[in-house]
């Protein structure tokens, strides 16, 4: 049988050594198989793909310093075709190859003859460049757009970046590679601790490895083919009370000190990148992991946010002060550990899960109570809304009563008065009014009581049933699908609970119902974020 022969890079500058092309994409760089030590050249400093029966070579630079084909820079991460013949400049200058192909019968005439003295002659001028073949539209525009670049594999710089603004740094240590199983770790109280011993570190060097285990236990994960990676909330970076330079010259040192590479996802703020939220985890599976597919059965999330309660006598310690860790690889469903049991193989401890639990959320089957309670009234009403902010009131409101009722709202018309006033003109004109505003207290509603009292108009009061915990998720779903709402705070939120007063009859209802929040979405994206942790405990 013919056989389709072979493909040898025949070294042709630089002391290295020849190397066999196999038909399975290989990576060429500093290696024992090539003898290349050179710092400067990345462990995948080029890809090659020989194809037998084409006698041509796929090449693709990776690394971090340029490879050259035929004399000419490869832009990195695009695909160029190198024929038999061909020079590729592994480290330009420094270390070379001739591409040859050979064949049973035949053996190219130049192959034998290929020395590193005659390099000169073979490169070709630089216009002279091979098949060049786009691998990922445009070069210029995959230049631009870094999604679109397999990502280096950084043996040789480190480096950092900021991809979504300010709102995420990602800082990649010296030799980090991409993998498929990801040993991954919060830093604060998980990898580290402070040496003063107070909660937060009080300059840059008040730190110390939290368990003398760290670098053993992170040395074997990097020794047994997982990539290690940080996942770290740092939100004074955002309120300015850290700088990011500062920061990752700290990671710098700790990760000096681990002495493996690491790559360090830092969070600065608020929003989808901060724990228990999984931004992160998202950028480095569609961005940082060079389109290598996350094996989740393999990979883990160590972390000291665990929601553990106090515990005392003999292991004595204080309530975990969030929960945030243990939420995101629920999020994610990825194996979860605390530093303890990680490092010291110690028991799990029990933990709380928060109060309100939107991954296991089941929505009351009937939007009223009581059931036979009706939406709408079969002559002119008034309704007034009585709810917590973000306790689902408008979506309520808009979904039933939107072209039905006049929806009155202090968010839209500013002030109360203006919101009586609107609501008046409605009913004088015959139409039924729904009042969305909080209403919490006998004051704000009496407005309306009054006024149906005196239209002579039937009023009733609908009380959302929502728990405040339920609220604060909403509003932490709201904040991120719905950044034009005004932002609410722990200060809106008490004012509220401190003028709430429960709502009776004898305020002039004629009746009240309760409404609970029977989850709709406007798509699955929304629907798969709802049911995420989003808050730290
Ligand atoms: N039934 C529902 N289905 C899906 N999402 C909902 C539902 N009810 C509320 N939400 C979501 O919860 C968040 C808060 O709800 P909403 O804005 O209706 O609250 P609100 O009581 O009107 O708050 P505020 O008084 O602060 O304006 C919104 O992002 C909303 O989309």
């Amino acid at each position: 049988s013919k056989s389709a022969g072979e493909c040898l890079l025949k070294c042709i500058n630089g002391k290295i050594k020849d190397v066999k092309l196999p038909q399975d994409p290989t990576f060429i760089g500093r290696s024992p198989e090539t003898e290349i030590q050179d710092q400067c050249c990345s462990r995948k400093q080029v890809k090659l793909t020989a194809n037998f029966s084409k006698r041509i070579v796929e090449c693709v630079a990776l690394g971090m310093n340029p490879s050259s084909l035929n004399g000419q820079v490869m832009s990195k991460g695009m695909a160029y075709e190198a024929k038999d013949g061909d020079i590729i400049e592994v480290v330009p200058g420094k270390y070379s190859y001739k591409i040859i192909f050979t064949s049973e019968e035949s053996l190219p005439e130049n192959s034998t003859k290929a020395t590193p003295g005659n390099s000169k002659e073979n490169i070709p001028k630089a216009n002279e460049s091979s098949g060049k073949r786009k691998l990922s539209g445009d070069p210029e525009e995959s230049s631009s757009s870094a999604s679109k670049i397999p990502r280096t594999d950084a043996t040789v710089a480190e480096s950092l970046e900021a991809p979504d603004g300010k709102l995420i740094y990602i800082w990649t240590s010296k030799g980090v590679i991409s993998r498929s199983k990801i040993a991954s770790y919060d830093i604060d109280g998980t990898i580290i601790t402070t040496k003063s011993g107070n909660v937060f570190p009080k300059n840059l060097d008040d730190w110390k490895l939290a368990f003398s285990e760290v670098p053993g236990v992170l040395k074997k994960n990097h020794a047994d083919g997982f990539k290690v990676v940080f996942f770290t909330n740092q939100a004074s970076i955002a309120k300015r009370k850290l700088k990011i330079e500062d920061f990752v010259g700290k990671v710098k040192r700790i990760v000096e000190k681990i002495n493996i590479p690491v790559q360090v996802f830092i969070s600065t703020g608020k929003g989808i990148y901060r724990k228990p939220m999984v931004g992160m985890w998202r950028l480095l599976e569609e961005r940082f992991n060079d389109g290598l597919k996350i094996d989740m059965k393999e990979s883990f999330f160590v972390g000291d946010a665990a929601g553990r309660a106090a515990t005392k006598g003999f292991q004595k310690r204080k309530k975990d002060h969030s929960c945030s860790d243990r939420l995101m690889a629920l999020n994610l469903n990825l194996r979860f550990a605390t530093p303890e049991e990680h490092f010291l193989r110690a028991k799990a401890l029990p933990w709380e899960r928060p109060e309100f639990d939107p991954k296991n959320y089941v929505p009351p089957k009937q939007l009223l109570q009581p059931p036979g309670a009706s939406l709408h009234a079969a002559n002119k009403e008034m309704i007034v809304m009585v709810g917590s902010p973000g306790s689902g009131k408008s979506a309520f409101v808009q979904a039933n009563y939107q072209g039905k009722y006049e929806i009155v709202s202090r968010d839209k018309l500013g002030t109360w008065q203006k919101c009586v006033a609107a609501a008046e003109a409605a009913l004088q004109c015959g139409k039924s009014v729904i009042v969305d505003n909080t209403n919490p207290d006998i004051e704000s509603r009496k407005r309306y009581t009054e006024l149906a009292k005196k239209l002579k108009c039937p009023c009733r009061c609908f009380q959302m049933a929502t728990t405040p915990a339920q609220a604060r998720h909403q509003i932490a779903f709201r904040e991120l699908v719905d950044p034009s709402h005004a932002p609410i705070n722990d200060m809106v939120l008490n004012s509220f609970k401190s003028k709430f007063k429960d709502p009776t009859t004898a305020e002039g209802f004629s009746g009240i119902v309760k409404v609970n929040v029977i989850p709709k979405f406007k798509d699955k994206k929304h629907q798969d974020l709802f049911h995420m942790y989003l808050l730290d405990k």
